[in-house]
């Protein structure tokens, strides 16, 4: 067990002896009475912030991973600028190789943009520097479907191309997680793949190594001779990545940069919220594997600036998310709405690290014959993360919140809330305790965002209250902690938000506020729990009891069985086959509750027409108001 986890055993989060006097200027833990200016508080940044008068004044330009390390990044990583990821000399650009007569010819090396790339193994910022996966090994990992492919063991070329296996070497991967063990040769194979793997585990290199092998050793699809006549300038991709929020296209458009480095593929990224004009520009310099997500691609699909038509690979990356409700429709615009090709003529692949049956049974429409892949059981917490639930009645969380990172050891802690109005005053709040808080939700803007996750990336912030806009997918070296101050109503949110911390074979802590507005959780909770050999408090299991009867279930989800066991599997061998009627086995709970069958029911029918009304930014207004 961690420090932080002993430490947090003795905190009796339910004493109000220290919860008086809230809004004092500086609360004291009772902890730390006469320790003042502990491992936290009174730090620079966090004075500097509130002289400020606002937490949202973080200069960008943290040496994060991602989108926020080169500042500019995150637009197209300042292709063409001096700065950023392919920064053009006098317009040509650095690290793009071409094709020319059939045969890949990489680009010169480039050291500087080498280091800007993959960093240097002392560089902490770069997660994979000395990292372990060697007790992934002992994960069990099932594959069904027909005649799966044997997996690989090893990162060789062959089977990948050799400037692939040159770029995994230089991003420091000395051999594949099991998830990628697994997807290299299914998709190699050109099967469809449904992919279920914990967070963490490297899903993201799990996609993009076979699809960059494959892009590498081919060379470009031609482009329609009536397509290239166009009057409109477009975008012609081969493969299309689509993830649900601006910070997580980026996050990916950043790896494929990595790995796509000295290649003849150009990515791209677009998301809502950044200026389009822009977007265009870099989308008309050439753009083979687009990152994007679905309401930005749809608004630039119906203005005739990209065509789908060489697609060969459609990603969802955080695929249950994708096609839950509210992003659905957009996805079935792009995906059967335009001129992308049909299912059995392009492959589809899908990641996530839990997939409700309701949305395994809807995704079939946009798979064949796949490959169900899951690593560890679908939806299940690594072993990496001690999970503590503590008992904290809602008048009491800040004082609680106060007291656990007072013990908390030096590095970043992610704050969960559940809505923004709740993001902005517990930040408001934080900061005038003197700590060094940000936050990030779907009420700032972009530029505010990408500031608050470079200042959280690079340790200026070493808080960061969220929504669940920063639940799913971003990889933040060095958080050492997620606190879900507000539990989400689904279970799938929570291993997801918990998920931020414990990546790619580090340990961390996830400490949960429950109270009996949280019951509907619990069984799932003692599930998930007992199934990460995690201790189940007694009061959890005196409110499971309680519920019992009282429709747990799913929480917002619903739709199956609230017993986990029985939605871990592939669907297709638990009943309600690929010939089931839709109604057969997503209608079939016992618990009723979540999804609501008439409305779930009506959005097959509906496919394609309501996706215009979603707006052009990044998440669906529909499906996530509150964050
Ligand atoms: N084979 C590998 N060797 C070393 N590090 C790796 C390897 N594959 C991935 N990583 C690193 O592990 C971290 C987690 O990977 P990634 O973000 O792809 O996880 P994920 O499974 O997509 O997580 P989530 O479910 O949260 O989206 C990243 O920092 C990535 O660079």
């Amino acid at each position: 067990m961690s420090d932080l986890a002993n430490n947090m055993e003795n905190l009796s989060v339910n004493d109000k002896s220290g919860s008086g006097n809230q809004t004092a200027s500086s609360y004291v833990p009772p902890h730390m009475r006469g320790k003042r200016g502990g491992s936290r508080g009174g730090s620079t940044f966090a004075n500097s912030d509130r002289d400020s008068g606002s937490y949202s004044y973080f200069s960008g330009g943290g040496r994060g991973r991602g989108g926020s390390r080169n500042g500019s990044s995150s637009f197209f990583g300042g292709r063409g600028g001096s700065s950023g990821g392919f920064g053009g000399r006098g317009g040509v650009p650095r690290g793009v190789g071409r094709w020319v007569g059939g045969k890949h010819v990489p680009s010169e090396v480039d050291e500087a943009l080498e280091l800007q790339l993959f960093g240097t193994a002392e560089d902490s910022s770069f997660q994979s520097s000395g990292i372990n996966f060697d007790h992934y090994d002992d994960i069990p990992v099932e594959a069904s479907g027909n005649d799966v492919p044997d997996p690989i063991t090893e990162f060789t070329s062959p089977p990948l191309d050799s400037l692939l296996l040159e770029n995994i070497i230089k991003a420091r991967f000395i051999k594949p997680t099991p998830v990628q063990k697994y997807s290299v040769p299914i998709i190699a194979a050109k099967r469809d793949l449904m992919a279920c793997a914990q967070t963490g585990s490297g899903k993201t290199g799990g996609f993009l190594f076979p699809v960059l092998s494959e892009s590498f050793a081919n060379g470009p699809a031609e482009v329609p001779e009536q397509m290239a006549n166009s009057y409109i300038k477009k975008a012609f991709p081969t493969a299309v990545v689509l993830a649900p929020t601006r910070e997580l296209a980026t996050q990916i458009y950043d790896e494929a940069k990595k790995f796509t480095y000295r290649s003849w593929v150009r990515p791209g990224v677009v998301y809502g919220g950044a200026d389009i004009g822009g977007q265009i520009k870099e989308l008309n310099r050439g753009c083979d594997l687009l990152v994007a997500t679905p309401g930005r691609l749809s608004d630039l699909l119906e203005r005739g600036r990209i065509s789908l038509c060489n697609i060969k690979y459609l990603v969802l990356d955080e695929a249950d998310r994708m096609l839950d409700m509210g992003f659905e429709p957009q996805i079935r615009h792009i995906v059967d709405g335009c001129d992308m090709p049909s299912v059995e003529n392009r492959q589809t692949l899908m990641f996530s690290a839990t997939f409700p049956m309701d949305i395994q049974h809807l995704a079939r429409d946009f798979l064949k014959d796949y490959v169900f892949l899951s690593v560890g059981r679908v939806g299940s917490t690594s072993e990496n993360i001690t999970q503590n639930v503590l008992y904290v009645e809602d008048g009491d969380k800040r004082s609680a919140l106060l007291d656990l990172l007072a013990a908390s050891e030096d590095g970043l802690t992610l704050i969960f809330v559940e809505t923004k109005r709740m993001a902005d005053a517990l930040t408001d709040f934080l900061i005038m305790q003197d700590l060094s808080a940000t936050a990030i939700h779907g009420d700032r803007s972009q530029s505010e965002r990408e500031r608050a996750l470079a200042a959280f990336r690079s340790g200026r912030a070493s808080l960061l209250v969220a929504t669940a806009v920063a639940a799913r997918g971003l990889d933040i070296p060095n958080v050492i902690h997620v606190i879900n101050y507000d539990l989400p109503s689904d279970i799938d949110d929570y291993v997801h938000r918990i998920g931020r911390t414990g990546r790619a074979g580090n340990t961390g802590v996830a400490t949960a506020f429950f109270n009996r507005g949280n019951k509907n959780l619990a069984k799932e909770m003692i599930e998930l729990l007992t199934e990460a050999k995690q201790d189940v408090p007694d009061f959890l299991e005196q409110l499971s009891r309680e519920n019992f009867g009282g429709g747990g279930g799913r929480g917002g989800r619903g739709g199956f069985s609230s017993n986990r066991n029985s939605s871990t599997r592939d669907y297709r061998r638990v009943g309600g086959g690929p010939g089931a009627p839709p109604g057969a086995s997503r209608g079939g709970s016992s618990m009723g509750g979540g999804r609501g069958g008439g409305s779930w029911g009506s959005s097959w029918g509906n496919s394609g027409s309501s996706w215009g009304n979603t707006g052009s930014t990044g998440n669906s207004s529909a499906s996530n108001s509150w964050w």
